[in-house]
């Protein structure tokens, strides 16, 4: 039978199994709903945003260590600190892949391996 379940946002939800409706327990303040076949499909979902994240972490990680390398390898050769037609090649890459975020996103990249400007 179709139960009416009373969500913490204040919509109803439906759930076929109402013993499976559990609106103010520890599994809706996890996934921010009561219906435990939704609550099981965040949780799945968020094992997989969580290991996107682990590497996403990692490769920022790798990242900003390569540059420094670069910078370092070319300053001890005497180049210069920065090639900034090379900022802007990776600054068009995320623009046109990721728009106005992209920008952000790259310029914060670009900041964790070579610094402040
Ligand atoms: O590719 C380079 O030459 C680097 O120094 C790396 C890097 C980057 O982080 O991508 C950093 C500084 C430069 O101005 C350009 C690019």
């Amino acid at each position: 039978m179709m139960t009416d379940v009373v969500e913490s946002s204040g919509g109803p939800a439906r759930h076929d199994d109402p013993a499976g409706a559990d609106p103010t327990g520890a599994a809706a303040a996890r996934t921010g709903t009561g219906d435990t076949v939704a609550a099981e499909r965040i949780v799945a979902i968020r094992e997989r945003i969580d290991e996107i994240d682990r590497t996403l972490i990692a490769l920022w990680q790798e990242r900003a260590a390569l540059s420094q390398e670069v910078g370092v390898t070319r300053m001890a050769s005497g180049g210069t600190r920065l090639v900034l037609s090379r900022e802007r090649e990776i600054l068009e890459r995320f623009r046109s892949e990721l728009g106005a975020d992209g920008t952000q996103l790259a310029l914060l990249l670009l900041r964790a391996g070579r610094g402040p400007l």
